[in-house]
C-alpha cells in the first residue's frame, strides 16, 4: 500500500502503508522506548497524536489477545480498550512476528482498529527534525492508490491543532469498579491507563473509576480513602472541571496522587502554571532526581506539557522530582504533605517498575495520616 507522512513544515516522507487505509491528522511525537508498542498504542495519553518510534524494528512479537482479562476484570495486556494514537510511523515493520502469546500481527491489529501506519521511514532522522523544530502537526495518508500529497497538505493546514482539542473527555472510559477491597481509591479518569487500576487492586483496595469531569460530590459519594487523578491526552488547561475537583480535594486534605496529566492538573489547582515543552519526554529510561533524597530513578514518561518551576514559588506545592536531562519538574508535593503528583508513570506499562513505590506512598498517606509526609 502507498503511504505518505506530511509534516506541518512541508516535509514529505513516502513509505509503505500498513494497518487501515485512511487519512489522519495529529501532533507528531516520538518515543524512544525499545519495546511496549501494545501498551503505548493503547495508552489514552496518545489521543490526538501520531506516534513515531525510534527503535528501528517494530512488530516482531505481534499483539496478544485483546479479550484476555485478569481476575478483577482488567484487560491483561492493554492499557485501554482501543488504540488511542491516530497513526504509527516505523522504520521497519516486522514481517515475521512470533511470540508465545501472539494472537495477531501489529498490521492486523491496526487494520481491525482502523488505524493507519507507515513503514520505511527513517524514524531517527524524523526524530532529529522534531528535536530541532519541535513537535508539529502532521498528516498520515495510507491508500491502495497513489497519495494526493498536495490535497492532503491542504487538509492538514485546516486540521484542528492538538492543543485546542478537548481530548481527555474522549479518552475517559467513564465509570467502573475493579477489585473487591473493603476500602476504595477513586480514579478520576482523564484517559487512565489500566496499569493504574492494577496497582490499586494489588494494594488490596477497590478502584472506582469516575469520569474526567466528575464533581467533588461525585468523588466523595464513593467514600474514598484516597484519589488518583490520572494521565490523559491534551493540554491540562483544557480540563477546568478536573482542576476544580482537584482544588476541592486539596482543600479537604484528601490523600491525592496526580499522575502525568493529573500532575499538571494538580499543579494548576494549587496555583502553579504549566507550559508546553519543545518536543516532550516519551521513553522508558528517563532519569528523575528525588530532590529531597538525592536519589535518581529510571522512569517511564510520555508528556509534552510540564509544570513551570518558577510558578511553584508561592503555590501550594514544592518540587519533588526533577528530570536530570533537562532539569524540568517531574514531581511535586503539597507543602502540608497530604497530596502529591508525579509527571512520570509509576505504573510503567511499558517501562521499568522502579517507581511503584509512589503508589505505596499514597497508601501510607491513606493509612497513616499525615505522618507519611514524603
Ligand atoms: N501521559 C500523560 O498523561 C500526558 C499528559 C499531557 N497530555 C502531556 O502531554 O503532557
Amino acid at each position: 500500500m502507498h503511504g505518505a507522512l506530511i509534516l506541518g513544515d512541508g516535509t514529505v516522507m513516502e513509505g509503505s502503508g500498513f494497518g487501515r487505509p485512511a487519512e489522519t491528522y495529529g501532533e507528531l511525537v516520538f518515543n524512544t522506548g525499545m519495546v511496549g508498542y501494545t501498551e503505548t498504542l493503547t495508552d489514552p495519553s496518545y489521543g490526538g497524536q501520531i506516534l513515531t518510534l525510534t527503535y528501528p524494528l517494530v512488530g516482531n512479537y505481534g499483539v496478544p489477545d485483546p479479550s484476555e482479562r485478569d481476575s478483577d476484570g482488567i484487560p491483561s495486556h492493554f492499557e485501554s480498550d482501543r488504540i488511542h494514537a491516530r497513526g504509527l510511523v516505523v522504520h521497519e515493520l516486522s514481517s515475521t512476528a512470533s511470540h508465545w502469546n501472539l494472537s495477531m500481527t501489529l498490521d492486523e491489529w491496526m487494520y481491525n482498529e482502523g488505524i493507519p501506519g507507515i513503514s520505511g521511514i527513517d524514524t531517527r532522522a524524523l526524530t532529529r527534525r522534531l528535536r530541532d523544530g519541535g513537535v508539529m502537526m502532521a498528516a498520515l495518508a495510507v491508500s491502495k492508490d497513489p497519495i494526493d500529497v498536495p490535497g492532503v497538505s491542504e487538509s492538514l493546514a485546516c486540521a484542528k491543532t492538538y492543543g485546542t482539542e478537548q481530548l481527555a473527555g474522549a479518552a475517559s472510559a467513564g465509570t467502573g469498579s475493579f477489585g473487591s477491597g473493603p476500602k476504595c481509591i477513586v480514579v478520576i479518569d482523564a484517559g487512565a491507563k489500566n496499569a493504574i487500576l492494577r496497582n490499586i487492586v494489588s494494594m488490596g483496595y477497590k478502584a472506582v473509576r469516575v469520569p474526567w469531569n466528575a464533581s467533588i460530590q461525585e468523588v466523595l459519594s464513593h467514600d474514598p480513602k484516597g484519589v488518583i487523578i490520572s494521565n490523559g491526552p491534551g493540554d491540562p488547561q483544557m480540563c477546568p472541571e478536573t482542576i476544580q475537583t482537584a482544588r476541592a480535594l486539596i482543600e479537604r486534605n484528601i490523600p491525592t496522587l496526580g499522575i502525568c496529566l493529573g500532575a499538571q492538573i494538580m499543579g494548576l489547582a494549587g496555583g502553579a502554571s504549566t507550559y508546553k515543552l519543545k518536543y516532550g519526554h516519551r521513553g522508558q529510561n528517563k532519569p528523575c532526581l528525588d530532590v529531597s533524597e538525592g536519589r535518581v530513578y529510571v522512569t517511564s514518561q510520555n508528556h509534552g506539557y510540564c509544570i513551570d518551576p518558577d510558578s511553584l514559588d508561592g503555590s501550594a506545592f514544592e518540587p519533588w522530582f526533577t528530570n536530570t536531562d533537562d532539569h524540568t519538574i517531574e514531581g511535586i508535593k503539597h507543602r502540608n504533605g497530604r497530596s502529591m503528583a508525579v509527571q512520570f508513570h509509576p505504573e510503567a506499562s511499558p517501562g521499568p517498575y522502579d517507581c511503584r513505590f509512589i503508589f505505596r506512598r499514597l497508601r501510607s498517606l491513606m493509612e497513616e495520616g499525615s505522618t507519611a509526609k514524603k
